[in-house]
């Protein structure tokens, strides 16, 4: 008997040995080669060494600037296994759980919290690349691949050689003019004057933006744009043409809206290119009061910034690029100013700090300053697009806009067959303007954006042409509210584009998970963590609603009727005249 206790003792000792020898000849060089070692080369995984985690602030932790898009991305080509899921095993058939639930799962337990960039990099965590980036295999997925059809000329919004001259133009205007300013404030400093430089990043954005979006896929632009708008040095700050408007100094026919009384302001980088900055009113963690109406909550810098993201991880491209910035109210506004009445409106407060405050016809008050620390403040900068001289836009009122007064009701709050009244209505009776309002309800509902009044096309596409998501700053305010009338144009047309809610289904899995790719994007901007945890939790919980309700529609009108393919064809522009 004991000798059967020892041989039983030998026997498991011999297997473990075995086991031990299997495990580092065989299956750990070949793990380690699946996990941390391109093939083909040393690893140095996305710009980490040995693959490890970068700062949170590296641009090259995320999938934005490694994918290589239109093609085998830098995984897909070196023996990352990124799987070419099939619409119809995932996001186009139902929700089952896909390959890589593990890794989901895993890639869930390591996530790092935004911000948190000594979560992973400090404990030298080596995460295999699948794991690292859910955005960049969201990137990889068919659903995001290639690009527009081959787009002739006709199809960008510029001629490339007029938004040259213009741009040369208005180079020797400033030239000359700040010549002039010199001489006369008798300025001996050795200040150069701006080149014309035609690989600028802005340049490039405006002439890339095609009938299709404000950017392709395939665009680098955007990586070097927010690179740029995030570190530029200024050269001039001053109010923006609507509130020029408002103030009677500019010409009105000039401008799409004359609009807010926001403290917004226009500023120019070294390079010439122009952004919309907004100012942090209200911080991160602060949701909008509960009394609040939409239509005088704050206007959020980071909502601005955290829209551009999810407009881009959407695939829509209907936001210009956006970053947040620390930005100097001193050196980077005041002292570039040279609108006298923008530098009336600056002062230093009881605490030593440089503010500034609104000028506009109602509330002109210290009260609604804003003040850095002492000059530091967050704030948003969005690329402009280019001037309307150039490409001209149109404004157009909402269909689903919403009262502006505490009482009022529109139409379409009160009648759940208004839909079918827009149908009749040109244009939403012949193009695709409903579906594209429909993709904006969308979007308004994940930020729960009850402000979109009105919206702005480019004339030169059309009928048919992309709607511009601007002004996407009073999103985010309510995290545990989920607006569900934002979505009335989907519910109460039951139509939505093919593409869309494909895209929306695929980010509900769990291996895409909306907030996560959000979450692992916004790291790319130096103000990360854009959004507090419960916003990026939002999205996902009125994801759901969102598919929940098509899921309704299509039980009713079947899904031929409600998922829509683009082109607008023939059998599918009949589910326009489809009662609802
Ligand atoms: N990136 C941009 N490039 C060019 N023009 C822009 C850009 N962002 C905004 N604008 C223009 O400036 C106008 C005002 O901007 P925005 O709507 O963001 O500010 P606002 O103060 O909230 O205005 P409103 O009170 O009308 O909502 C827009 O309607 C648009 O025409
Ligand atoms: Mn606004």
């Amino acid at each position: 008997m004991w000798v059967f206790r020892r041989d039983r003792l030998l026997i498991l000792l011999l297997l473990s040995a075995l086991l031990v020898a299997d495990f580092s000849l065989y299956i750990w060089p070949k793990l380690r080669g699946r996990l941390f070692v391109e093939p083909g080369g040393p690893c140095t995984c996305n710009g980490f060494p040995g693959g490890r985690l970068g700062n949170a602030s590296s641009p090259e932790r995320t999938g934005w600037r490694n994918h290589s898009w239109g093609g085998p991305g830098p995984g897909a080509g070196n023996g990352e296994q990124h799987e070419p899921r099939d619409m119809a095993a995932g996001a186009g058939n139902g929700m089952h759980q896909e390959p890589g639930e593990e890794e989901a799962r895993a890639g869930k337990r390591m996530h790092m919290e935004p911000g948190d960039s000594s979560a992973g990099a400090g404990q030298g965590m080596q995460l295999p690349p699948v794991l690292r980036s859910r955005l960049r295999r969201l990137l990889q997925h068919p659903l995001y691949a290639g690009d527009a059809p081959a787009l002739g000329p006709g199809d960008y919004l510029l001629s490339g050689p007029e938004a040259v001259r213009s741009y040369r133009r208005k180079v020797s205007r400033w030239n000359r003019r700040h010549k002039l300013h010199k001489g006369e404030l008798n300025n001996t400093s050795a200040e150069r004057p701006v080149q014309v430089n035609l690989q600028a990043p802005w340049l490039q954005f405006h002439r890339e933006i095609n009938r299709h979006s404000l950017y392709p896929r395939s665009s680098t632009t955007v990586g070097k744009l927010l690179d740029n708008l995030g570190h530029f040095n200024t050269i001039s700050a001053d109010y923006s043409q609507d509130e020029k408007a408002l103030l009677g100094t500019c010409d009105c026919s000039q401008i799409v809206k004359p609009s807010g009384v926001h403290l917004k302001l226009v500023l120019r980088f070294q390079d010439f290119g122009k952004a919309m900055f907004k100012p942090m009113r209200q911080k991160r963690e602060d949701e909008t009061p509960e009394d609040f109406f939409y239509f005088i909550d704050f206007q959020r810098h980071n909502a601005e910034i955290a829209a551009f993201h999810l407009d881009r991880i959407l695939d829509f491209r209907r936001v210009p690029p956006v970053a947040g910035r620390l930005i100097n109210i001193s050196s980077d506004i005041l002292e570039v100013a040279r609108n006298e009445v923008l530098q009336s409106v600056f002062f230093i407060s009881p605490a030593n700090n440089t503010c500034f405050f609104a000028k506009c016809p109602y509330m002109c008050k210290t009260e609604y300053a804003v003040c850095g620390s002492p000059h530091l403040l967050e704030g948003s900068l969005s690329a402009f697009l280019p001037s309307l001289s150039l490409a001209p836009r149109l404004s157009v009122p909402n269909p689903w806009i919403r009262s502006y007064t505490f009482t009022g009701k529109e139409e379409w709050e009160v009648n759940p067959l208004y839909c079918n009244t827009v149908k009749l209505i040109y244009p939403y009776n012949s193009s695709n303007r409903l579906l594209n309002i429909i993709d904006m309800a969308t979007f308004d509902f994940l930020i729960g954006n009850m402000d979109r009044h009105h919206y702005e096309m480019f004339t030169k596409f059309g009928e048919d042409g992309f709607l511009l998501h601007l002004d996407n700053a009073r999103g985010f305010g309510r995290h545990s509210q989920d607006e569900i009338t934002i979505l009335a144009p989907l519910y109460q047309c039951c139509l939505i584009k093919k593409a869309t809610w494909q895209r929306l289904k695929l980010l509900s899995l769990p291996d895409y998970q909306l907030s996560d790719v959000m979450r692992e994007s916004l790291l790319e901007d130096q103000l990360a963590p854009v959004l507090t945890e419960p916003h990026l939790l939002a999205l996902d919980r009125r994801l759901h609603k969102i598919l929940q309700i098509t899921e309704e529609c299509v039980q009713i009108h079947g899904e031929e009727a409600v998922l829509v393919s683009e082109p607008l064809e023939e059998p599918t522009a009949s589910t326009l005249n489809r009662d609802t």
